[in-house]
């Protein structure tokens, strides 16, 4: 790579990148939400929810974690909630990674049950829209990691989840994770569910130490004690546990944007612990988490990356090669990844 050359747009959206950190309700763009909302209104002018766009103006990034969970009951639930509209989301969102220079995507979510829909047909509709891009989209490949809530979860609840997840591995189920708003819920609970997902072959990627609350030392032993491959956000991490992320050289999914636009973490972008973790040896993915709240797509964090803390193309290229080491899907697509990036080294600087 040219090094000379600056960190800039046009290369952090050409560069082939993965994104292993994206909740799918959380991704979907305002403007789909209005589309979607609008159909709604036009098939029943009482349908009491408010317009998207005013609920989320354009431009508004600063969601505390309170806001940003009652947005979606409030919100995106409502629009959500029929399997039209779920198909028509998860496509929007799977085009906007891929509009993004998304290489390979593990999008995840939270298999909801609702009035007139189980959650096999939840899934169902998610893996049969990924099935049909698949088929009609050769450049970005795509996963799915189904999500245990655990601000509202039973065992037996989390249990069901990850006998869904075994069932559905051939379509492209490739892990389990626990997600929710990290203030709520014992997570001791789900260890059972999470051996079995383990013994079944899936990847398990757990929300780490987002908050205070969800960071007290038995709570991370615990989660450690689940065999994890990935941990996303750790934020509020003690030393010792650090040190032995650093030793199992755990993958770690940091989603810069949302910690600093939601406040999870004091001070601004220089501030976030990728400037810790850049300098381990755990792969590192940089992550969304939900880009239809905080708007910063896959290209801007590596963007961001490169402005706050000094990194180069090559370095930046580097941390996508080594990033593909942690995804849950086959060696055959780590090597398929790589492949492109090494594709895009050799003919970025001359195009
Ligand atoms: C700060 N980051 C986060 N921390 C914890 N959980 C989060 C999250 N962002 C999203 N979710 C979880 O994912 C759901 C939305 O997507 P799905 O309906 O599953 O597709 C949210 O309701 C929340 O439970």
């Amino acid at each position: 790579m040219d090094d000379s050359k600056p960190v800039d747009q046009r290369f952090t959206k050409a560069l082939p990148k993965i994104e292993l950190h994206a909740h799918l309700s959380g991704s979907i763009s305002r403007q789909c939400l209005h589309e979607i909302w609008k159909r709604k209104k036009e098939q029943n002018p009482n349908f009491d929810v408010e317009d998207p766009l005013v609920l989320m103006p354009p431009g508004k990034v600063d969601y505390t974690l309170e806001t940003f969970f009652s947005t979606f009951s409030k919100l995106t639930y409502q629009l959500c909630n029929d399997l039209d509209n779920l198909v028509y989301a998860t496509n929007s969102v799977l085009e906007d990674f891929l509009g993004d220079g998304v290489v390979y995507l593990e999008l995840r979510t939270i298999p909801r049950a609702s009035p007139g829909i189980t959650r096999e047909q939840y899934i169902n509709s998610v893996l049969d829209t990924m099935e049909k891009f698949r088929n009609k989209t050769k450049r970005m490949s795509v996963f799915l990691i189904l999500a245990i809530d655990r601000g509202s979860m039973t065992a037996a609840e989390a249990d069901e989840i990850v006998n869904l997840a075994i069932e559905n591995k051939s379509r492209g189920v490739v892990g389990v994770d626990i997600c929710g708003n990290p203030t709520k819920g014992d997570v001791s609970i789900y260890k059972e569910p999470f051996a079995k997902a383990k013994a079944n072959g899936l990847g398990i990627t757990l929300h780490f130490a987002e908050t205070t609350a969800s960071a007290s030392a038995s709570e991370l032993s615990t989660l450690l004690s689940f065999q994890p491959d990935r941990l996303g956000h750790v934020i509020h991490v003690p030393d010792a546990i650090k040190k032995e992320i650093a030793r199992r050289k755990l993958s770690l999914e940091l989603c810069i944007s949302c910690n600093v636009h939601a406040k999870m973490i004091n001070g601004g972008f220089l501030n976030h612990h990728f400037g810790y973790w850049r300098h381990e040896h755990c792969p590192i993915a940089l992550c969304t988490d939900d880009v239809g709240f905080f708007c910063s797509p896959v290209s801007n964090e590596y963007l961001l990356a490169a402005q706050h803390f000094g990194l180069s193309r090559t370095d930046l290229l580097d941390m996508c090669i080594k990033s593909a080491e942690a995804i849950f899907a086959s060696e055959y697509y780590k090597g398929r990844i790589q492949g492109m990036l090494e594709v895009f080294a050799t003919r970025f600087d001359s195009a």
